[in-house]
């Protein structure tokens, strides 16, 4: 259920062949009928994963891994939800989702249970977990009490709204951030310009994509990229040292979250495109 990746280090990801970057920052085989797949990622302890009840409820539960009693003895959530209509349970309250609604859930929920609605329409529960401190309330995010920063041009190919879901202009957490990039058609690179965050590791996941469509997902250092390919409801762990961005054949959207030494999103080091190499 948990699959551990320890860190790489940037000195050794400079030699790592096609595999062997897939084997380290890829994620594959989400949304298992009735599964709950997570990895726990040992860059900031950052577990990414999903949830996909479909004929029965999923409890996520706490294994040897965490050493806690339960999942969120010490950490907190985000979630959200990119199927149908689902539900999700926390110490008996239920909150409903829709598509594209999240979730932040506090430290100290022990009970945490996900339901689907319609088995013909499963809710897909995609989830970003980090070590907390402190307790702070659970919040229902809605698309539209997301915060949107506008980026990107037409000219560029890279217009695009940041949906900040979890984030401090919307809830408060210790030191989660999460959200949903929406590309605007004809919009095909996210991300780029590029950047890095040494602050911060961050994780994005790709969905909304035709069966046939990819995303090269773009990570390295900046001056020693390399290139990913991403498939529909795929993952991908990006290093505090690695850039990531991604350029698709067809159309997409992405939920990206973080974990690491501050929440202060506008603090990127920002890339200039002729400096990559
Ligand atoms: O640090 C921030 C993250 O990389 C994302 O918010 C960036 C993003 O979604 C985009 O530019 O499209
Ligand atoms: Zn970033």
């Amino acid at each position: 259920m948990l699959e551990i990746r320890y860190a790489s280090s940037n000195k050794d990801a400079k030699g790592y062949d096609t595999s062997r970057l897939r084997e380290e920052y890829h994620i594959g085989g989400l949304f298992q009928k009735d599964d709950v797949k997570l990895v726990y990622s040992h860059i900031d302890r950052m577990i990414a994963g999903s949830v996909c009840p479909v004929e029965k409820a999923l409890k996520l539960e706490a294994g040897k891994e965490i050493g806690a009693e339960y999942f969120l003895e010490r950490r907190e959530l985000g979630v959200i939800n990119i199927g149908g209509k689902g539900i999700v349970v926390l110490d008996g309250q239920e909150y409903e989702l829709d598509k594209k609604d999240g979730l932040y859930v506090g430290m100290g929920i022990k009970d945490i249970i996900f339901k689907s609605i319609d088995s013909q329409n499963p809710a897909k529960f995609y989830i970003n977990s980090a070590p907390a401190h402190v307790a702070y309330p659970t919040v229902k995010i809605n698309i539209k009490d997301a915060n949107p920063v506008h980026l990107g041009s037409e000219k560029e190919l890279n217009k695009r709204t940041i949906y900040q879901y979890v984030h401090p202009a919307v809830c408060k957490s210790c030191q989660l951030v999460m959200g949903m990039t929406l590309l605007e058609e004809g919009s095909v690179w996210n991300t780029m310009p590029a950047h890095t965050h040494d602050r911060r590791m961050e994780v994005y996941f790709y969905f909304d994509m035709d069966e046939d469509a990819m995303v090269f997902h773009m990570m390295g250092e900046p001056q020693e990229t390399r290139h990913i390919i991403m498939r529909n409801e795929e993952a991908v762990i990006s290093p505090s040292w690695s850039i990531h961005s991604g350029v698709g054949t067809k159309k997409y959207t992405f939920i990206w979250g973080m974990a690491g030494e501050n929440q202060t999103f506008t603090d990127m080091d920002h890339i200039d495109n002729r400096d990559l190499l």
